[in-house]
């Protein structure tokens, strides 16, 4: 029996990640690669495979399947998610039949309630914790622009033992998938969201991209004061992150490109609906649920409603 994985959203991550499984496991004994994909993008991989383009290189990969049809994809072993949150719950509604109690799913959302989300969805099932630091998007349905060098790709669970997990493992590794396995996900995950959310906060709330914001002085002080809002929040909830947690997110972001832009700014500029919920709102509901003041987070939240 095959191991399958079905790939839910094909876009910048589903579209980046799925398509270097789909280019490793092609025509496998063992592994089987399904697309979840609908409309146009699924039109456009089922005629032209699934394109993927970076700064330096192109290629085209085919899964074993593309298909929302719930009969056609079958169960699946493992199921790697990466809509946008706000198409969480529905995304999963689709597919229901194609998930059962054995099924390992991986969210890959920016945020940090998708695991618990989708439990509610799934409750017998092994959600595991994930996310990615990655520049991708959609160029056209069934072409994915990956731009710049990092692709790293973390994953883990508080209740699986990391042993159990070491297969999912292998199988990233050897699709040549920058991939970590970690003990403290949850610690992991709320250090990307520290960082996204401040980011994706401050970025389109200032319409700026990330050299805008760290080149004026006043723009600093402002995401800085974003991430110790949420910072305040997270310790309030009992996360244990490093002492330094604001300063080691402040050279993250000086490392990253300068003229990159967080995906929320780049669906807030094209027009689109954006994951603010995930990323904005869920800091300011916390706050008032722990006591903790955010002001700067409420104001940006005000203007993105
Ligand atoms: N892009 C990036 O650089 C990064 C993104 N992230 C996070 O990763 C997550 C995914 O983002 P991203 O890849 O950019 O999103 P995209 O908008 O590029 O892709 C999402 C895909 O999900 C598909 N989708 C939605 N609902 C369904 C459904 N019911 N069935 C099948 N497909 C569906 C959409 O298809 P359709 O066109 O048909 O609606 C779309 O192709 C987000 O939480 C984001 O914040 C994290 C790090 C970096
Ligand atoms: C900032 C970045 C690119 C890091 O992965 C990101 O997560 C996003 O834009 O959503």
């Amino acid at each position: 029996m095959k191991t399958r994985i079905g790939i839910l959203g094909l876009g910048g991550v589903g579209g980046y990640f799925g398509g270097l499984l789909a280019k490793a496991y092609f025509e496998s004994d063992v592994i089987e690669i399904v697309f979840i994909a609908r409309g146009e993008t699924q039109k456009a991989i089922a005629k032209n495979g699934l394109k993927i383009k970076t700064d330096t290189d192109e290629m085209t990969v085919f899964p074993s399947l593309v298909s929302d049809n719930p009969d056609e994809i079958g169960n699946l072993d493992y199921l790697i998610c990466a809509t946008k949150t706000y198409d969480i719950e529905t995304s999963f509604e689709s597919i229901k039949e194609c998930i059962s109690a054995t099924t390992t799913i991986l969210p890959l959302y920016n945020g940090v309630d998708a695991t618990e989300r989708i439990q509610v969805v799934f409750p017998k099932n092994t959600v595991l914790q994930g996310c990615v630091y990655i520049v991708s998007m959609i160029e056209s349905p069934g072409i994915i622009k990956k731009v710049g060098s990092y692709e790293k790709l973390f994953f883990g669970s508080q209740t699986v033992s990391i042993s159990r997990l070491n297969e999912l493992q292998s199988i990233f590794e050897n699709a040549n998938i920058e991939s970590y396995l970690v003990e403290n996900i949850e610690e992991t995950v709320w250090e990307k969201f520290i960082f996204i959310s401040a980011l994706a906060s401050a970025t389109s709330y200032l319409n700026e991209n990330i050299g805008g914001v760290l080149n004026n002085p006043e723009y600093k002080e402002f995401y800085i004061s974003l991430l110790n809002e949420i910072t305040a929040v997270a310790v309030a909830k009992g996360l244990k992150l490093p002492n330094d947690i604001v300063a080691q997110t402040i050279t993250k972001l000086e490392k990253s490109p300068k003229d990159n832009t967080s995906s929320m700014h780049r669906d807030l500029l094209a027009g689109h609906k954006t994951e603010a919920n995930s990323l904005t709102k869920y800091v300011v509901n916390e706050g008032v649920k722990h006591g903790i003041a955010t002001p700067v987070y409420q104001k940006i939240l005000e203007k993105l409603s």
